[in-house]
């Protein structure tokens, strides 16, 4: 009611935990060697539309400005965060920041991120930095029963480049993928030469642990392309699984969520609920409309996913101190002897079974003091 639909008030632990992994995820980066960055909240549409991009204008909150232009709510922090740094000496190279994005294709209009990029980075350095700072976050914040899955968008790419598909195919065949539609898949493939619907198909349940890659380095060991492939992901599994990441599975049927992926793509789950807790990938390509030739990777927290699974802070215990006008300020000096607690102020003594601890200020031979009740 009076709000419109995906709009949300909150109070209370969620805000809590949303202000806590905010500091840590802002104390992470910055040891990390990070630099922040923000952007405004209203931009050009063009900036995320472009051909580049590739994001679609219709899940996107917008209106015309004055000069007939489409603006639009930020609806997503890698191309905004490409757009602002791309004039930036290439030693400038790992960017954090945090803040909101909107659009209207989730099931709430605004979500808060969390999200490092790292531009001009050897690559296989920045797909590492990523990760190993998504895994430091993670245990900052407490949070351990979480599976990291790797996937690449040129498997699909790859091999259906040869039937060049109409864009329009492509992106159904793509999004019947996504949903491990088989019927779907097999469907859209039946004009077409059987081996690839024969991988496609085979793709689509690629998914599990170290085992997948063994089973298609044995597959596919004759293509230079895919082997090539499947051992960089297999490198980035040996390090995750080395610094002590307790699931890493793959999805060598993963096609891109976001158009302006082209490599590696990565996701992390929460094992309570399967719940995306991150979710990032590599986007060279993205820096291909500022007419430049660099690596460039990141990955973002959905702030929201984590508040809610966080679990509380220890709770400091909440004391009363009874007052009046009179002796208010004599209280409110108080608040340095009882550093530890949260302190309330109050003038009526009737209600105070809520609070730990009360006090009360009383006069004793001209002097003030509290005493506990
Ligand atoms: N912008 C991506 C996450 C990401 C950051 N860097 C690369 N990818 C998202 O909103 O899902």
């Amino acid at each position: 009611m009076f709000l419109p639909a995906g709009s949300q008030d909150e109070t209370g632990t969620q805000i809590a935990n949303r202000l806590k992994a905010y500091e840590i995820f802002r104390k992470v980066t910055e040891e990390r060697n990070y630099q922040l960055i923000s952007t405004p909240v209203v931009e050009y549409a063009h900036t995320f539309t472009n051909k580049i991009a590739g994001m679609d204008l219709h899940s996107m909150l917008k209106w015309f400005n004055g000069e007939g232009e489409i603006e639009v709510l930020r609806p997503d922090w890698t191309a905004a965060v490409a757009r602002a740094i791309a004039k930036q000496h290439i030693s400038c190279q790992k960017w954090s920041y945090q803040g909101s994005v909107f659009r209207m294709d989730k099931d709430g209009t605004e979500s808060r991120q969390a999200g490092i990029e790292i531009v001009h980075a050897e690559p296989f350095l920045g797909e590492s930095e990523c990760l190993l700072t998504a895994i430091h976050f993670l245990d900052k914040i407490e949070t351990t029963n979480y599976i990291i899955e790797l996937g690449h968008t040129n498997i699909f790419e790859y091999v259906i480049h040869p039937l060049s598909l109409t864009v329009e195919i492509e992106e159904e065949l793509r999004n019947a993928m996504h949903n491990k539609n088989r019927d779907l898949v097999q469907q859209l493939m039946a004009p077409f030469d059987n081996s690839v619907k024969e991988t496609l198909i085979q793709l689509i349940d690629a998914y599990g642990g170290n085992e997948i890659i063994k089973k298609f380095k044995d597959i596919w060991v004759n293509d230079v392309e895919l082997s090539k492939l499947l051992n960089h992901m297999d490198k980035l599994i040996q390090l995750l699984e080395s610094v002590g990441v307790a699931e890493v599975i793959v999805d060598l049927g993963r096609v891109k969520n976001l158009p302006y992926y082209d490599g590696i793509m990565f996701r992390g789950f929460l094992t309570s609920d399967g719940s995306t807790c991150f979710s990032g990938g590599r986007y060279d390509k993205l820096y291909k409309q500022f007419e430049m030739d660099t690596s460039a990777v990141g990955l973002a927290f959905d702030v929201d996913i984590l508040s809610q699974h966080m679990k509380a802070s220890k709770t400091k215990s909440i004391a009363c101190i009874i007052a009046t006008p009179e002796t208010h300020l004599f209280a409110e000096k108080q608040r340095k002897e009882l550093e530890e607690d949260i302190i309330d102020i109050q003038y009526d003594s009737t209600n105070v079974s809520k609070y730990d601890v009360v006090y009360q200020v009383i006069e004793e031979n001209k002097q003030l003091k509290v005493v506990r009740k």
